[in-house]
């Protein structure tokens, strides 16, 4: 046992002992094979598990050559346990699922304990947030797909260990894309529309639906189908065929010839074509020149995959799909029974943390994915220096110069701000301001509490540079100063991550407090275009939003080879809020209800967030929710465009992934943050995780899965709401012929959706309960959770900009819960803890 967790057990035994409380509730943890995990039940040990601490960083290479670059998690506990990750996890290699993987449920994060006077901080909650983010920066194409396709190469990503279950995550990203080996998609049965999109134009996710539907389908509904309506009988449509053609529709080989002559011209003056005017490809324009290799979209890529999924296995063609057993009883024991269960995973005696998941996969696929794409109206050729590949020289370069004329910029700013009060992204003689993506400036002016000023691109001499908000009032003389000389560093860090640490300073011109983020080193193992691209990706996000639950970025520049993001300082880690166990029940609705405000902003301007979590989450003295870490955030939908642009790659941290993340080489990615925002909720109320990872081989996951009628997870993801998909009718085939191991029965709380929702407050447990269906194309939608009759009724507190100061409305039910800045942030305990641990030696 560490120090830590002997610190912890202590803290609690305290806690206990003042509180009176019944710690048995609190300390669930592991749930070996014919447990249910639930408290209470018989078999729940009592003791929290060993918390691992940090371990360096380091480097294995596996026998395939291929190396894994990480570092350890550590985790910190207030009150009873507190679950923290700071991990750094890089990769461009393929995770093998490795033993260790495999017992991941046996440390039983499970739903337990009942809401009633909200409960103690469970040691499993502890020890399932080793799951760590996984920053995906391989530029393998193709991703990491986990056991459920792998029958599509035989030999790869057989089940190891015996496990069952899913089985192993594949061989290989490279086999997966490169050998054209069939990528599944969910997309084909994802019904959400993009933003600024009606419901049925998803063209890019009907598209390859249409193709799921195979003969089979109609095989069974073709008989019953309307008569007006006849069935195709082939996959295969042709076009009609045309006579002629009238003549307001024949363009001249003439106009043609010109109209190529004038774009070869804008080309040769280093004018690019816009491709898309979206956020991304703007975005991407000042880091990214087109590529020789990237000549195709992001879109294309998707219409590739997607066409490529489509042609391919359908989950429940692969051989390995994960089967359910209800392994359930009564009494709530795991037993499973069939061969086809997955064993309970035995306990874990290695640290968690060697075996949480492994990344895989390339984030960067369809993030800001369009380093091939232009600007229309401001060509970054004009603006940035560019060469024929991305670089970090070009991002070097690009703070260099930004931060050299942050004064000249907000010089500029100070001219432009009364117009910008009018118009968020005016133009200007002289400077030209790169226009904001029309999703983005509609959701600003839609805004429903109070209005917010956004930063602002500015192109001027040659140079490109952001300015917050908050850079407009700033005085431009300070901005010209390097950073050193303007702002000190005070205090203690506050944290670290994959993407790097984070501390506080002071700004010298008015003594105001800071976050700074000082991005990570390249790893050496690491490809450099991904490196720019993931730090692209905060920078470009980060600047570009606002909104009062988004934390916003100040300013960001990159001097003596630090690349160094400032953002405005929240006092708080969500996290240490809500393991200081103090959390009223209206405050844990109204973080609740800012996460989602947060989540509905960004899905509204066609991002997604992927990693969101109780880490990701800081909040201010004033009780202001803030998303942080944009990492691993993803653009799912391009401005006037009604394609989904799937996301790709196991990013997020095991506890809070969505199951399709897992299974799948490609999701939307909205989905996702409806289901992680869900298992934050979770979190919140019943501190604790309700599972490890999503995956059958977590005994929890498997009895949340259980119960439903059905004994494939894969069908079970794969559900559609209408028209059935073709693996839900073979599904329903196969169950009227044969009777599912998994019965539906809604009073048995130990298996089913109930074992998750009966631990949550009734008004919570209907939208809770959508917001965690394991079929993505069922699960609600940001808008829908945001009607919901619960979540309208939460007395939120929110910020309002009526007038130079944003104004904090408090909500009446509830104050927010402040806990001693030594313990506020993780750097400060884990400082505390070893101060002790040093002390006891
Ligand atoms: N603006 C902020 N105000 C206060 N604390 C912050 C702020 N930004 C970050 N932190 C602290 O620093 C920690 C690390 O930040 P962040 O998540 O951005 O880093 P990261 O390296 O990207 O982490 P990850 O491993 O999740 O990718 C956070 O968990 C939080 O405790």
């Amino acid at each position: 046992m560490s120090s830590l967790t002997k610190l912890l057990k202590e803290k609690q035994q305290q806690t206990d002992a003042s509180n009176g409380s019944d710690s048995s509730l609190a300390t669930i943890t592991e749930t070996k094979p014919g447990q249910t995990g639930l408290p209470g039940q018989p078999g729940q040990p009592a003791v929290a598990p060993a918390v691992p601490t940090a371990a360096p960083s380091h480097v294995k290479v596996l026998r395939n050559g291929q190396t894994i670059l990480r570092t350890t998690s550590r985790t910190l506990d207030l009150g009873q346990a507190q679950p923290r990750r700071t991990t750094t996890s890089v990769t461009t290699v393929t995770q093998i699922d490795s033993e260790d993987d495999n017992h991941h449920g046996s440390v039983g994060s499970d739903v337990a304990s009942p809401v009633a006077g909200l409960p103690t901080v469970s040691s499993s909650f502890l020890t399932s947030n080793f799951a760590h983010t996984a920053s995906l920066y391989s530029s393998n194409t193709g991703s990491f797909i986990d056991g459920n396709y792998n029958s599509g190469t035989p030999g790869q990503g057989q089940s190891v260990g015996g496990a069952g279950g899913f089985p192993i995550r594949g061989s290989s990203q490279r086999s997966s894309a490169g050998s054209g080996r069939p990528i599944p998609s969910l997309s084909s049965s994802i019904p959400y529309s993009v933003p600024n999109s009606n419901k049925d134009g998803g063209s890019g996710s009907h598209g390859s639906n249409s193709s799921s539907l195979t003969s089979s389908w109609l095989e069974v509904y073709g008989n019953s189908l309307p008569k007006n309506v006849s069935a195709i009988d082939s996959n295969i449509i042709s076009s009609p065929q045309v006579d002629s053609v009238e003549p307001r529709f024949v363009i001249s080989k003439q106009k043609l010839a010109s109209a190529s002559q004038s774009n070869l011209q804008q080309h040769a003056q280093g004018h690019s074509v816009s491709r898309s005017n979206s956020f991304s490809s703007q975005i991407g324009n000042m880091f990214f020149s087109k590529s020789s290799k990237d000549t195709s979209s992001p879109s294309q890529h998707s219409n590739n995959h997607h066409s490529s999924g489509s042609n391919s296995s359908t989950p429940s063609n692969n051989g390995s799909s994960a089967t359910i057993h209800n392994s359930s009883n009564a009494n709530g024991n795991a037993a499973g029974k069939g061969t086809a269960i997955p064993k309970p995973s035995r306990a874990r005696t290695t640290s968690i943390y060697s075996s949480s998941r492994q990344p895989s996969s390339s984030y960067t696929e369809s993030s800001y994915g369009s380093p091939t794409s232009t600007l229309h109206e401001n060509p970054p050729s004009q603006s940035i220096p560019r060469s024929h590949h991305s670089s970090i020289s070009n991002l070097r370069s690009f703070f260099k110069k930004s931060s050299s004329n942050v004064a000249a910029s907000a010089q500029q700013q100070q001219q432009q701000q009364q117009q910008q009060q009018q118009q968020h992204f005016s133009h200007s003689p002289g400077v030209k301001t790169v226009p904001v993506p029309q999703n983005i400036s509609n959701q600003m002016s839609n805004m429903s509490k109070g209005s917010f000023t956004p930063g602002s691109y500015n192109s001027m001499n040659g140079e490109t540079i952001y300015s917050a908000p908050a850079a407009n009032h700033g005085a431009a003389r300070e901005a010209q100063l390097p950073f050193v000389k303007r702002y000190i560093r005070t205090g203690e860090d506050l944290g670290a991550g994959a993407g790097g640490s984070v501390k506080l300073i002071k700004r010298i011109a008015d003594n105001k407090i800071f976050a700074v983020k000082e991005f990570r080193a390249k790893f050496d193992n690491e490809v450099k275009r991904d490196y720019v691209k993931k730090i692209t990706s905060e920078y470009c996000i980060g600047t570009t939003l606002n909104h009062p639950n988004i934390i916003q970025t100040i300013e960001i520049t990159y001097e003596n080879n630090r690349i160094l993001q400032v953002m405005e300082y929240c006092e708080y880690d969500l996290f240490a809020i809500v393991m200081s166990n103090k959390m009223s029940y209206e405050e844990i609705c109204c973080c609740f209800k800012q996460i989602l405000t947060g989540v509905q902003y960004l899905h509204s301007i066609g991002l997604a967030h992927r990693d969101l979590k109780l880490d990701n989450c800081v909040i201010n003295s004033n009780g202001i929710v803030k998303l942080i870490d944009f990492g691993a955030a993803v653009v799912f939908s391009y401005p006037f465009s009604k394609t989904l642009v799937e996301a790709s790659g196991i990013v997020g941290s095991d506890p809070y992934l969505a199951p399709e993340v897992c299974i799948f080489a490609k999701y939307d990615p909205r989905p996702v943050d409806v289901w992680s925002a869900a298992i934050i909720f979770a979190c919140m109320m019943l501190k604790k995780f309700p599972w490890k990872i999503p995956k059958l081989r977590d005994n929890s996951f498997k009895l949340f899965c259980s119960g439903r009628n059905c004994d494939s997870l894969s069908a079970l993801v794969t559900r559609t709401p209408d028209p059935p998909s073709y693996e839900n009718l073979k599904e329903h085939e196969a169950s009227k012929n044969s009777s599912s191991n998994n019965t539906a029965d809604p009073n048995n709380l130990n298996i089913g959706p109930q074992r998750l929702l009966h631990s949550l407050p009734e008004e919570t447990q209907h939208i809770i309960g959508r917001m965690v269906d394991l079929a993505p194309a069922c699960r609600t939608n940001i808008d829908d959770i945001m009607s919901d009759p619960w979540i309208e009724s939460i007395d939120m507190c929110y910020v309002v900009e009526d007038g130079p100061k944003p104004r904090v409305v408090s909500a009446n039910d509830h104050t927010h819960t402040q806990v001693d800045q030594s313990e506020a942030h993780i750097a400060g305990l884990e400082k505390k803890k070893k101060k002790k641990s040093d002390s006891h030696q």
